[in-house]
């Protein structure tokens, strides 16, 4: 079986060519550019990551190639991301990149001439009635599926994680027994790039400043301004520059450019009982068409180690879920992803409304 392996020079990926190598398999290696070419901040950790993958190619006498994709990169994930923050909406640039990039680009590139691809993603996929289906990693605190729900049959049926069954400190004995200098590298924070660089100063540099007014939402009192509602997410507490909190956000009106905010830990206006999606996106095929009641399900709306229970209902051609706990800080944009009771198979994923509870 020919397998192309995605290596990012972080120690995920470099324990997954070496638990191939061990069970017998050549992986070619393939490390994917998707920074910015003179942005020095980047090019440093890329570098760094090139040199890493390189070291790890050469141990393991694979085949290894460096793959540019930072045009498709900018043109679809980077043009998604601006969309949706001009929007006020929470965009999810790394869901959008392994649909596009990782799995998508890569794979009409150099994909497409391999049998599977892998990569360290802590994810599985499970083997029911003749169909793959995307399941999550057991070791849950770093379960990856929610950055993968956007994925599709074709895509979920071709890749392998190896690291799925594992713990991450394994992994990381495993790198540290096979000398990978990779072993004591940091976890990325996110999977692309976009996590690597100041977020704010991205954002400025595509919709630039414009000052709007901060005001309690049960008051309605000017607490202080802020520059663009586009710096601004549902359920952010830092970065407002108030005193006296905390504060965190409840809802944005775009129209007048203001940001409403309550102050305390526990207000209730912080907090939803549900949400619905839209265009909600099945990755293998859709459970619940037979069923005309509420399913039962747990859910994730952000990358979090657990997995919540709820209600699933079909809402005027939507699905809706109603949480089994109080949900703080439901950001329209990012996706909903929806998994079956158990926390095992990752259904698929929508992308929460913006008529939430509070939300605009
Ligand atoms: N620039 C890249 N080029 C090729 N593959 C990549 C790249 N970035 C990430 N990947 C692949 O996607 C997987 C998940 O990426 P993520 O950024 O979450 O890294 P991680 O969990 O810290 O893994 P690693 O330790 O391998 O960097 C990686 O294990 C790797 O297979």
């Amino acid at each position: 079986m020919e397998i192309a392996t995605l290596l990012s020079g972080g120690v995920d990926s470099s324990v997954v060519v070496h638990l191939l190598k061990e069970q017998g398999y050549d992986p070619s290696l393939f490390y994917i550019k998707i920074g910015m070419d003179g942005d020095n901040d980047l090019t440093c950790t890329a570098e760094e990551d090139i040199e890493m993958a390189t070291f790890v190619a050469r141990k393991y006498g694979c085949r290894f190639e460096i793959i540019d994709l930072q045009k498709e990169y900018w043109d679809n994930v980077v043009a998604y991301t601006i969309d949706k923050v001009r929007r006020g909406l929470t965009p999810n640039p790394d869901v959008m990149c392994n649909k596009l990039i990782k799995f998508g680009c890569f794979e009409q590139r150099c994909g497409k001439d391999f049998d599977k691809t892998a990569t360290g993603h802590y994810a599985s996929t499970t083997e029911k009635d003749g169909k793959v289906y995307l399941s999550t990693a057991i070791d849950p605190v770093k379960d990856q599926t929610d950055f993968l729900a956007q994925i599709d049959y074709l895509q979920v049926s071709k890749l392998m994680f190896p690291l799925g069954s594992l713990m991450k400190s394994e992994v990381r004995d495993a790198a540290l027994r096979a000398a990978l200098p990779t072993a004591k590298r940091k976890d990325s924070q996110g999977i692309c790039f976009l996590g690597k660089i100041n977020y704010n100063d991205f954002i400025r540099r595509y919709l630039g400043e414009k000052e709007g007014k901060i005001v309690e939402l049960e008051t309605g009192k000017v607490l202080g301004t802020h520059k663009g509602y586009w710096f601004h997410t549902i359920g952010q507490r830092k970065g407002l520059g108030l005193g006296g909190g905390p504060w965190f956000v409840i809802k944005k009106d775009l129209d007048e450019n203001i940001i409403y905010v309550s102050c305390g830990h526990d207000v209730e206006t912080q907090y939803s009982t549900e949400f619905t999606m839209h265009d909600f996106h099945f990755i293998t095929d859709n459970p619940w068409e037979s069923v005309k009641d509420s399913i039962d399900v747990t859910f994730k709306i952000r990358h979090t180690p657990e997995f919540i229970p709820g209600k699933l209902t079909l809402d005027g051609g939507n699905y809706k879920i109603e949480s089994s706990k109080k949900l703080q800080g439901v950001a329209p944009g990012q996706f909903g992803v929806v998994y079956d009771k158990d926390a095992h198979i990752c259904i698929g994923s929508g992308e929460i409304q913006s008529n939430a509870a509070g939300a605009f």
